[in-house]
């Protein structure tokens, strides 16, 4: 038998396992029947806390398709929470700082990065304009903030239908490595409401890294002046990035409850 926490971020939620001392061999297929929500245990994304010669911890990620990914941010605001201190987490993104505070965490996330073939796109171009549209949705944003991202600011969002431009801007061919789908709109000075289709998970109620990518899109775009607040469906994200720098992203972190699952079964 083996333990889990099941932990979320905003309403983003995780089941999150500590496999620093007994090594959990996770395939795509495990990952994604312990993520179902009808047959398995049900959670956006599955994380895996393990040893690490380089950090505290280190942590994998995989999405409810099972697919492994490189960032996560609401998972990295519960680790400080999961493991009881303050911690340096080793992810495919890089090295990440993450400090407890009252009712959740602040981490640095790292540097952004900009340019087309680090999002990645298929080929090159502006990524603070991108020359592409799909229906009437406006030329997007493309960051990378570890995991890639596209970003519409819209003018109102009410019109628009996730679940259809979701998924079929996130498999469109000029991502390779599939892509994050920011829907945001500008609702206030620095204040932006956001909502993501996220790769390999769908609608959640938040995305910690859609907020950072949405947010360095919005300085880059001058649309906003400073600290800006992210509001998605699950609550609010304070996201603080200046070029050249690293951005900074505070929020909440909750623990649910402990189980323990037979992991041999999925
Ligand atoms: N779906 C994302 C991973 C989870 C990101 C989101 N849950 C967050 O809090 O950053 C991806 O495939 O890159």
């Amino acid at each position: 038998m083996g333990r889990f926490s099941k932990m979320h971020g905003l309403g983003n939620d995780f089941v999150v396992i500590d496999a620093r001392e007994a090594t959990l061999d996770m395939t795509q297929a495990r990952a994604q029947a312990i993520a179902d929500r009808h047959a398995g245990i049900g959670c956006d994304q599955l994380i895996l806390i393990g040893q690490s010669d380089r950090a505290d911890v280190s942590m994998r990620i995989f999405n409810s398709d099972g697919s492994e990914v490189e960032a996560c941010g609401n998972a990295t605001r519960c680790v400080p929470l999961f493991v009881g201190r303050d911690v340096l987490i080793e992810t495919k993104a890089g090295l990440l700082d993450a400090k407890g505070v009252e009712g959740g965490a602040s981490v640095d996330m790292g540097q952004p990065r900009l340019e087309w073939d680090a999002i990645p796109l298929a080929y090159a171009m502006d990524t603070l304009a991108m020359p592409v549209s799909w229906e009437d949705l406006p030329a997007p944003v493309a960051v990378n903030v570890g995991n890639p991202h596209v970003i519409f600011f819209c003018d109102d969002m009410n019109g628009v239908n996730f679940e259809r431009l979701g998924p079929m801007i996130e498999t469109d061919p000029l991502f390779p490595a599939r892509v994050n789908v920011n829907f945001a709109q500008v609702v206030g000075e620095n204040h932006i409401r956001l909502i993501v289709w996220e790769r390999g998970a769908g609608l959640t109620r938040a995305c910690g890294t859609g907020a950072c990518a949405t947010a360095v899109a919005a300085v880059r775009r001058k649309l906003v002046s400073g600290p800006t607040r992210i509001t998605l469906p699950g609550g609010d994200l304070l996201i603080e990035w200046a070029p050249g720098g690293s951005i900074r992203m505070t929020g909440p972190a909750t623990h649910v409850f402990d189980g323990e699952a037979d992991w041999a079964r999925f």
